[in-house]
């Protein structure tokens, strides 16, 4: 396990840092990916803005977690520069990417917790990883804070993933994430497999910890709902690259057939809707609100 730690968060003491203040923590030029004769990314640009949530959408298969990959080291891309907080991951001696590790967190996909660990001891891991020498008892008091941050019972704290709902070892996972306070957060695809009410609660969580703790994040994802929920812009991959970053309003204007079948198709506009009904019902005191809901609720029924 230490081989996958040591992956995961770096295997030395985090240099001492400010908080980075630039306009973007993540700048992606000219990246290039392949995997034998297979080109997954061609001459990719993106930038994160410091203190958005940026969702990273495209059909499967395109690339998105090999450019979450890439941005936090664990693939190595064949060509182009990568700048986390301002220094270059690309040209990094280990010593100064070690620097950067530990100022940002990762959900993995599934949330990569270990299973011989409970919940509790899978947060501290992180954190013996680069304060070996915290108290115990500590590092064990950090852990619960952030299992109970992530919205979980302090009772969770005890629990083996295998007792967690999905939904609880996806928070679970951000607690993780969360361990070492980071300015970055990277998520892939945290409400895959939740109901619609655990991912609306998990969407509504990220927003506020967006809000609270000033994050920057990137998150990869699927789900329309998300999108326009919660994300401040979308990226989105296709042809090897990033073909456009933007608004969600702003990107269903454009004219490519893969962004007008994905915003604009049934699921599309379901999504929409439903944001529209969500928006009318914080004013229902004005009787056009009140009426609208009405009528779109009605008409939903009628599609049902
Ligand atoms: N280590 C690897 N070796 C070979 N091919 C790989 C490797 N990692 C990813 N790929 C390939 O790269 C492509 C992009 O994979 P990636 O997981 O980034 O897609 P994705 O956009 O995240 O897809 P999904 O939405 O289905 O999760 C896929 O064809 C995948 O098979």
């Amino acid at each position: 396990m230490n081989n996958l730690v040591d992956e995961i968060f770096g295997g030395n003491k985090p240099a001492h840092h400010e908080r980075f203040r630039g306009e973007y923590p993540v700048r992606v030029r000219g990246l290039v990916n392949r995997f034998g004769d297979q080109t997954i990314h061609d001459d990719l640009d993106l930038d994160l803005k410091r203190g958005e949530i940026l969702g990273v959408v495209g059909g499967s298969g395109t690339g998105k977690s090999v450019l979450m990959r890439s941005i936090i080291g664990l693939q190595q891309p064949n060509e182009g520069e990568i700048e986390v907080f301002g220094q270059s991951m690309t040209d990094a001696e280990p010593d100064e990417a070690l620097g950067v590790r530990n100022r940002w967190g990762v959900l993995f996909q599934g949330g990569a917790l270990f299973s011989t660990l409970t919940v509790g001891e899978n947060v501290e891991v992180p954190i013996k990883q680069f304060y070996p020498d915290l108290d115990p008892e500590l590092t064990q008091e950090i852990a619960r804070y952030k299992v109970v941050m992530s919205g979980l019972p302090e009772e969770a704290t005890i629990k083996y993933p295998s007792e967690l709902s999905g939904g609880m070892k996806k928070r679970a996972g951000l607690a993780r994430a969360l361990a070492l306070d980071p300015e970055l957060l990277f998520l892939d695809e945290p409400t895959a497999g939740l109901d619609p009410i655990g991912a609306s609660a998990f969407d509504q969580l990220t927003k506020s910890l967006k809000q609270t703790l000033g994050l920057t994040v990137f998150l990869i994802t699927h789900d329309l709902d998300t999108l326009h929920e919660i994300c401040d812009r979308v990226a989105v991959l296709a042809d090897n690259k990033v073909i456009a970053v933007d608004t969600v309003p702003n990107l269903m204007k454009l004219d490519h057939p893969w962004i007008q079948e994905y915003f604009n198709g049934p699921r599309g506009r379901a999504a929409l809707t439903a944001q529209a009904l969500d928006e009318l019902r914080k004013h229902m005191d004005l009787p056009i609100a009140a009426q609208t809901v009405k009528a779109l609720d009605k008409s939903d029924e009628g599609e049902a």
